[in-house]
């Protein structure tokens, strides 16, 4: 067992001694090791996998890069409206697709690593626990432990796939998300099981790569817990592109037969397919760390119960990400991871403000939201106006092909304040920005509609949407 203290160290840029230690190496992680280093502590990355954690090696940057593959096949949809004939078969090879997506997500993890490297942060591979709040023990893969002394220690450790003890996942045909890039071919008929925000994407993308599927939703429509109107939406698109949509039903296992898999519902149905993808949710991997022995208060559900500066029921015990529960978003990972570092070492903090997180659903058409959503304005009891425009009316739209999307906006009835949106479209991902800067920045419906926009262009349904609601904002009322 070896020790090291920030005594040992002898880089000059460690101007108070002060030493983090950071279990885990995902966006929580390594965005906080970036601003600990920037402050001046000397600062040392525990990370079994790879750097880039979870977001970048299995979820994030492999799902979005697998989805840009969609994206492309999707965006031939309006061929024929736009005067061009299919000349021939467009097939996909799933084995040079998951090459790319595997060689990008290693390539950005190396990137990662270099650049933590570069800043001055110290790596350390294995298992990392907690022995008390000021001690981290890590257990290296080939044996033998190292000692880390820490004042400050993050914890970062991200979330793992849900999985069913009836559907135990084999790699092969019951699979979780991670496992979804070993496929070299094409599933004849794919299962996915929940449709949360990442049964939704994967369905979505590997109906548009030429895969038969099945979307078993428990719930009355897919997405639940986002805009109802998008939901339903998107729900109409994938129905009226031929997949299958199952509601209220509720998978209570899955099994492996001869040549595929068999998923029996709740009810007794069965759904016969050739894999089945898991997408039930995830846990957070906090089981076995020393968290409760150290002081950590975990929530039942086991994620570390955390304050706005990120900080644990521990003293000097920070946790950041989707260990916390917060919000499973690699955005908010970081920025918990910030603030956690920024806290601790005394810089200004800015409380966490999930009042103002963009967020996106990579389906094809995108669904991209922003400030509070309509659900929590009507049971938050606080009084709005709101304007939906449809895609379809939109010039650029109607250049493009494009009918299914609308533009949402909801404001306060005096202030004129813009309160949040909701953007469905293909890229809705770039065009949420300028709601995101509106409501970041308190803007108000006449401060976006004065703003020129370009003609024609999707963002002018924006602007128009803003000036709806200027007929309806009324000062003083
Ligand atoms: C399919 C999918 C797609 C997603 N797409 C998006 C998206 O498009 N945009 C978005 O914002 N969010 C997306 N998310 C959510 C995003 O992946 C997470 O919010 C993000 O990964 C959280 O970052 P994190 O740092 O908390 O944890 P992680 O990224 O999970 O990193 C945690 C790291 O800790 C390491 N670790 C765990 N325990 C230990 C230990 N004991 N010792 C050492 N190391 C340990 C793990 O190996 C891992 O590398 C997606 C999620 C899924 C499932
Ligand atoms: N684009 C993105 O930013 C992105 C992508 C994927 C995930 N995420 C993040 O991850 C979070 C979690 O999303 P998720 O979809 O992985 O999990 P989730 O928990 O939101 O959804 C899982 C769904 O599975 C359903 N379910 C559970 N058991 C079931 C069963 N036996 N049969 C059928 N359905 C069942 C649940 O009712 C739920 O609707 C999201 O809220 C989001 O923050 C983000």
């Amino acid at each position: 067992m070896s020790a090291v203290s920030a005594d040992e160290t002898t880089d000059p840029t460690v101007r108070d001694g002060h030493r983090v230690v950071i279990l885990g190496g995902g966006p929580g992680g390594y965005e906080a090791a970036l601003v600990a280093r920037r402050l001046g502590a000397q600062v040392t990355v525990v990370e079994r996998h790879g750097l880039g954690g979870a977001a970048v090696l299995t979820d994030v940057v492999p799902s979005k890069t697998l989805i840009a593959t969609a994206e492309w096949l999707t965006g031939s949809e309006a061929a024929p409206e736009l005067g061009v004939r299919e000349a021939g078969r467009t097939d996909v090879d799933l084995a040079a697709v998951n090459a790319r997506v595997l060689a990008l997500a290693a390539a950005q993890s190396a990137d990662i690593r270099a650049r933590l490297e570069r800043e001055g942060a110290r790596i350390v591979t294995g298992d990392g626990r907690l022995d008390g709040p000021g001690r981290v023990v890590v257990r290296a893969a080939e044996g033998g432990e190292t000692v880390l002394d820490a004042d400050t220690v993050l914890v970062a450790v991200g979330a793992t796939p849900r999985t069913l003890p009836t559907a135990v996942p084999d790699g092969e045909r019951i699979l979780t998300w991670t496992q979804l890039y070993r496929l070299d071919a094409l599933p004849r008929r794919l299962i996915v099981v929940g449709s949360g925000v990442t049964g939704a994407e994967f369905a979505g993308a590997y109906h548009a790569l030429g895969c038969d599927v099945v979307l078993v939703s428990s719930r009355e429509r897919v997405l639940p817990g986002e805009d109802e109107d998008a939901a339903a939406l998107l729900e109409g698109v994938f129905r009226g592109r031929g997949m299958q949509v199952m509601s209220r039903s509720r998978a209570a296992g899955a099994e492996r037969t001869a040549d595929g898999v068999v998923v029996t519902l709740a009810d007794g149905r069965v759904v016969e397919g050739s894999h089945v993808l898991l997408a039930v949710g995830a846990v957070p991997a906090t089981a076995g760390l020393g968290l409760e022995e150290a002081g950590v208060a975990l929530s039942p559900s086991g994620h570390v119960v955390v304050d706005k500066v990120s900080r644990t029921t521990a003293r000097g015990v920070y946790a950041a990400g989707d260990c916390t529960g917060v919000l499973p978003l690699a955005s908010v990972a970081a920025q918990q991871g910030r603030i956690a570092m920024a806290h601790a070492l005394g810089d200004a903090v800015q409380p966490l403000r999930l009042g103002d997180v963009a967020a996106n659903i990579f389906t094809s058409p995108e669904i991209a939201t922003v400030g509070y959503s309509e659900r929590q304005l009507r049971e938050g009891g606080v009084r709005f106006v709101a304007s939906t425009l449809p895609l379809a009316r939109n010039p650029r739209a109607k250049m493009l092909g494009m009918r299914d999307g609308f533009v949402k906006l909801f404001a306060h009835p005096e202030a004129g304040v813009v309160l949040g949106g909701v953007v469905v479209s293909p890229r809705a991902s770039e065009l949420i920005f300028p709601i995101t800067l509106a409501v970041a920045h308190r803007l108000t419906v006449d401060d976006v509609a004065s703003a020129f926009t370009i003609y024609p262009s999707l963002s002018g349904s924006i602007a128009e949407g803003a000036r709806v609601l200027h007929g309806q904002v009324s000062p003083g009322l």
